[in-house]
C-alpha cells in the first residue's frame, strides 16, 4: 500500500532557487494598495463543482462593484453559453459601470478568441486575456512545441487579438487592453518567459504608459515553492523587462503550498503593480490568493486598499451562497471565531486593552491626536468591519475571570472588583464543567443575577430592602481614641421583606452599611462583619446611578481571625441613591450568607397573643373598628405597629392597636389633618367627566378649588392637584360599608402616591375617610392620604 517515504527526495525534488544579486524587496516596505483584479467570476467559477448560475454571476458582480473593484475578470465566454450569455447580459442591460473594465479570458486558439471578441461587442472597456502556458513540462507534453513555437502561439494570437481589438474599437467605439499571462510562469525559465513576453509585446505594439500599458499577468499557476522565490522572479522580470513603464506587471497567486498570501505580499515588494486573486482565496485547487485579506492586511497597516468591506457579512453571505462554500471560522478577518477569545489570558489582555483604550481615546481626542487601535490579540476593530463586540469574548471552560468580568460589564454595566470576579468566575466555571458546552452571555447574566439576586422581582433573594431612613445620631462619646472629636454615628430604620414578611428592623453603626448589619444582627441573628465594600457610578445625567460591591465573612470572637476568613459572601446592588445601592449590596450577600438557613420569627404580641403576623393585626381592626382592610393596608399598618413597638419589646395592647389605627390614617379623630374637606358639588361638562367644585381647607387656610375627572374621585384629586406642586395620583380605592340601619356609612380607604418636583422617589400613603354619603367618603380619604405625605402646596 502507497504511503509517504522515509526519503521523499526520491520522489520529489527542490525548486531551483534563483541567482539574485543585491536582491531589494527584502527591504522594501508597502506603501500603497496595488491594483486588483478580481478573477471570482472565471476562475473561481471555474473550480466550482457546479459553476455559478447567471443569476448568482450577476449578484455576484454586483457586489464585487460595491466593494470598489475596478478590474473584474467576468467570463471564459469561448467556454460555455452560459459564461457568453452573462457576459451578453451585462453588457446589454448597462450593469458595467463606466469606471470598471472588464476583462475575459481565452487560450491562444483563433475561433475562441473570435468567439471572446463577439462576446464583448458593446462593452465601454474591455481587457481582453489571452494565455498559453510555458514551462518545460507544458511545451513538452501538452503543447509538443519547441521554445520558438511556443512564442510562435502566443504571437500569432496576440497579432490576431490587436487585429480585432482595432477592428471593434473602430466599429464599436470601444476601448480595449490587452493582458497576457506565461501560464505556468513560476515553473517556466525566467529568460524564456522573458522572451515570450518582450515577443508579445512587440506584436501587441501598442504598449503605452499609463492606461497603455500591457499587463504581463505572472501567475504562480501552482504554487510549488516559497514565496520568497516568488518574489526573486518578480523582482528579476521586472528589472529585465524592457519599457518597464509601459508594462503592468500582475501576480496570479495560487496557495498550493498554504502561502499566497505571503508569495502576493512579497512580490508586491519585488515590483509587481496589480494582483489578481478571489474573494475568501475560492479558485482551482487550494484557491487563488484571497483579495480580502490581502486588503485587508494593508489596512491594517494604516494604507487605504480601496476595496470596501465594510460590512462584511454581506460580502460573505453573497460569496457563500453563489459558491457554496462556506468561509472557515478562522479565515482572517472574516471567519466567524476571528474576532473571538476563549481563552482566559486573551481574555484578561482583551479588556485591559479596551479599558486602556478607551482612557487613551479620551486623552488623543482633548489633545486633537488620532485615535489609533492597539489591542492586545486584535489587530483590527472589528466594528470596521461591520461586527458588534457582542462575540469578542466567549466563554467555556478554558475562560478566565477577566472574560467573564468583561462580559458581565459590557451587558449588565458592572464593573465587578477583582476578588468579586474571582467569586463569580467559580459560579461559570461550574456551570461550564458541570455542562461541558459553550456558557452563553444569558447563561452569564442569568447566573449572576441568581447568585446575587440582582435585577428585579424575578430575582430577589429571600431578603429584600424595602424602604429604609438613616438619621444622623450624636456618638456616645465626645471623642475618640486619639483625642479627636468622635464622629456622628448612623441610624438605620428600615422595611425589608423577610421571606415575603415586611419586618421593620433598626441598626446602629458609624455609617449606614453598619447600621444595616448591626441591625441584621440585632432582629435576624445575622452576624457578619463587613470586609470590603467599593462602588462607581454608571450611566450618566439624571439616569446615573451607584453600583455597590460589598464582601461579607461571617463574625467571629476573633476579630483577627474573622478578617482572614477563608470563606465570605459578594453582594452587589445598584440604585439611583448611593446610600440604597450600598445597602441592597449588604443584603444581597446576605442572601447568600443565610442560603435556606430559618431566621428567627418576628417577636411581636397583641394583648396576650405572642406571635402576631400581619393577619393577626387586622382581625383586631375588624373586631374593634369593624373595617376591612385591603391587603397592601394590612402590610402597611403592620409595618407601622412594628415601628411603634420597637421601643415596647414588640409588644401592643389591643387599644393601643385600634387607636394607632385611627391616629395614623385619620379614621374618625378630631384632627383634620393638612387637607380636609369642606362643601362641595360636582357639574357635568358636556361631553366630559364630573366637575369638582368646592371648598378645601389647606393647611389652616379655605380655598375654593375646581377639578375635572372620570369619576368625582378623581375630579377631587385634580382640584388638590391644582393646589400642590409635583403630581399626586391614586394608586388603590376600596370601601364598604359599617353600621347598620339609619347609622349607616361609607368608609373609604385610598393610597396616593406623591412625586414631587425633581424627587429621584415616589412616596406613598394611605388614608381613610367615614361619611353617609360615599363621593365625600372617598374625598375625605384621599384628603387624609394627602396629609401624610410631605406634599408641597403652592402659595394661595
Ligand atoms: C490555468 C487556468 O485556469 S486557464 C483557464 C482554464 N479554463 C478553461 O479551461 C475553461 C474551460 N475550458 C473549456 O471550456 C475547454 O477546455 C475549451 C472550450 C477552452 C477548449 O475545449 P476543447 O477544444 O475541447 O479542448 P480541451 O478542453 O480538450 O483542451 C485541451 C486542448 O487545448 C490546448 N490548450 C490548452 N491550453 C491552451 C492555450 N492556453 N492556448 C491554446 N491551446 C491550449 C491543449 O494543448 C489541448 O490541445 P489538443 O487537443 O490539440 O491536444
Ligand atoms: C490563465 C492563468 C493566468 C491562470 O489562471 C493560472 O495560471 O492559474
Amino acid at each position: 500500500m502507497p504511503c509517504m517515504l522515509i526519503d521523499p527526495s526520491q520522489k520529489y525534488g527542490p525548486y531551483v532557487p534563483l541567482k539574485l544579486d543585491n536582491r531589494q524587496w527584502p527591504t522594501k516596505t508597502v506603501t500603497k494598495a496595488p491594483i486588483w483584479l478580481s478573477t471570482d467570476l472565471r476562475d473561481g467559477n471555474q473550480a466550482l463543482a457546479c459553476p455559478m448560475t447567471s443569476e448568482q454571476k450577476l449578484t455576484f458582480f454586483r457586489l464585487l462593484v460595491k466593494c470598489g473593484f475596478k478590474e473584474i475578470e467576468i467570463a471564459f465566454p469561448s467556454a460555455s453559453d452560459t459564461d457568453f450569455s452573462f457576459v451578453r447580459y451585462l453588457i446589454e442591460n448597462n450593469e458595467i459601470p463606466d469606471d470598471v473594465w472588464i476583462q475575459v479570458l481565452t487560450p491562444a486558439r483563433e475561433d475562441l478568441i473570435r468567439r471572446s471578441f463577439e462576446s464583448v461587442v458593446g462593452a465601454k472597456h474591455v481587457i481582453m486575456h489571452m494565455y498559453n502556458a510555458l514551462c518545460p513540462m507544458f511545451r513538452n507534453v501538452v503543447f509538443r512545441n519547441s521554445k520558438a513555437q511556443t512564442i510562435e502561439l502566443a504571437t500569432r494570437h496576440t497579432k490576431l487579438i490587436r487585429e480585432l481589438a482595432d477592428q471593434y474599437a473602430t466599429s464599436h467605439g470601444m476601448k480595449f487592453r490587452y493582458e497576457y499571462s506565461p501560464e505556468t510562469f513560476t515553473q517556466t525559465e525566467l529568460e524564456f518567459s522573458l522572451e515570450v513576453c518582450e515577443a508579445v509585446k512587440e506584436v501587441w505594439g501598442k504598449a503605452g504608459p499609463g492606461i497603455d500599458r500591457i499587463i504581463f499577468n505572472l501567475p504562480a499557476t501552482v504554487e510549488v515553492a516559497p514565496p520568497n522565490h516568488y518574489a526573486d522572479q518578480i523582482e528579476y522580470f521586472c528589472a529585465h523587462i524592457s519599457e518597464r513603464e509601459k508594462v503592468i506587471i500582475s501576480l496570479h497567486p495560487h496557495n498550493d503550498r498554504g502561502t499566497a498570501i505571503a508569495a502576493a505580499e512579497l512580490a508586491v515588494l519585488g515590483g509587481a503593480d496589480r494582483v489578481e486573486g478571489c474573494l475568501f482565496g475560492n479558485g482551482e485547487r487550494t484557491g487563488n490568493v484571497d483579495l480580502v485579506t490581502l486588503a485587508l492586511n494593508l489596512y491594517t497597516q494604516g494604507i487605504t486598499p480601496y476595496l470596501d468591506f465594510s460590512d462584511i457579512q454581506e460580502v460573505i453571505d453573497v460569496v457563500t451562497s453563489c459558491n457554496n462554500i462556506p468561509v472557515h471560522p478562522r479565515h482572517p478577518y472574516a471567519g466567524e471565531l476571528v474576532f473571538t477569545a476563549f481563552s482566559g489570558s486573551h481574555q484578561d489582555a482583551i479588556k485591559k486593552g479596551f479599558e486602556a483604550q478607551d482612557i487613551r481615546h479620551v486623552k488623543n481626542a482633548a489633545n486633537g491626536e488620532s485615535q489609533m487601535w492597539d489591542m492586545p490579540y486584535m489587530p483590527l476593530d472589528p466594528a470596521d468591519l461591520g461586527c458588534t463586540y457582542e462575540a469578542v469574548i466567549r466563554v467555556n471552560a478554558q475562560s478566565g475571570k477577566a472574560g467573564i468580568a468583561y462580559l458581565v460589564k459590557q451587558h449588565l454595566q458592572l464593573d465587578l472588583p477583582r476578588k468579586m470576579q474571582i467569586a463569580f468566575y467559580k459560579v461559570i466555571q461550574d456551570i461550564s464543567d458541570r455542562e461541558a458546552r459553550e456558557v452563553t452571555i444569558e447563561d452569564i447574566t442569568t447566573a449572576f443575577r441568581q447568585t446575587y439576586h440582582f435585577g428585579g422581582p424575578n430575582y430577589e433573594g429571600r431578603l429584600v430592602l424595602r424602604s429604609f431612613h438613616i438619621t444622623a445620631e450624636p456618638s456616645p462619646h465626645s471623642t475618640n481614641d486619639d483625642g479627636e472629636p468622635s464622629d456622628e454615628r448612623r441610624r438605620f430604620d428600615g422595611t425589608i421583606s423577610v421571606d415575603g414578611v415586611l419586618r421593620v428592623i433598626r441598626g446602629d453603626g458609624n455609617g449606614p452599611i453598619s447600621a444595616l448589619i448591626d441591625a441584621l444582627r440585632t432582629h435576624l441573628e445575622i452576624d457578619v462583619t463587613l470586609r470590603e465594600y467599593l462602588e462607581h457610578g454608571v450611566g450618566g445625567g439624571q439616569d446615573s446611578k451607584a453600583a455597590s460591591y460589598i464582601e461579607l465573612v461571617a463574625t467571629t470572637d476573633d476579630v483577627k481571625e474573622t478578617r482572614r476568613a477563608s470563606e465570605s459572601w459578594w453582594g452587589v446592588g445598584l440604585d439611583s441613591d448611593i446610600v440604597a445601592s450600598g445597602l441592597r449590596a449588604v443584603l444581597s450577600a446576605v442572601n447568600g450568607v443565610i442560603g435556606d438557613r430559618e431566621l428567627p420569627e418576628l417577636k411581636l404580641s397583641i394583648g396576650s397573643n405572642v406571635t402576631c403576623d400581619k393577619s393577626h393585626v387586622s382581625d383586631v381592626i375588624i373586631n374593634a373598628l369593624g373595617l376591612e382592610l385591603p391587603r397592601r393596608l394590612q402590610a402597611s399598618f403592620f409595618e407601622v405597629v412594628q415601628r411603634k413597638t420597637h421601643e415596647s419589646d414588640g409588644k401592643i395592647s389591643h387599644d393601643d392597636l385600634s387607636r394607632l389605627f385611627q391616629d395614623t390614617y385619620g379614621y374618625e379623630v378630631e384632627d383634620k389633618g393638612k387637607f380636609s374637606l369642606g362643601d362641595f358639588h360636582f357639574e357635568r361638562v358636556d361631553g366630559g367627566g364630573p366637575l369638582f367644585k368646592g371648598e378645601m381647607e389647606i393647611e389652616g387656610v379655605v380655598r375654593k378649588v375646581t377639578g375635572e375627572g372620570n369619576g368625582p374621585l378623581s375630579a377631587a384629586i385634580d382640584a388638590l392637584l391644582s393646589q400642590v406642586e409635583g403630581t399626586l395620583s391614586c394608586r388603590e380605592y376600596s370601601e364598604h360599608a359599617v353600621g347598620e340601619g339609619s347609622d349607616v356609612k361609607a368608609v373609604s380607604f385610598v393610597e396616593l402616591v406623591y412625586e414631587s418636583p425633581g424627587a429621584a422617589k415616589k412616596e406613598a400613603a394611605w388614608g381613610l375617610g367615614s361619611d353617609t354619603d360615599i363621593t365625600a367618603s372617598g374625598i375625605r380619604a384621599a384628603l387624609r392620604a394627602a396629609s401624610r405625605l410631605d406634599v408641597v402646596v403652592k402659595k394661595a
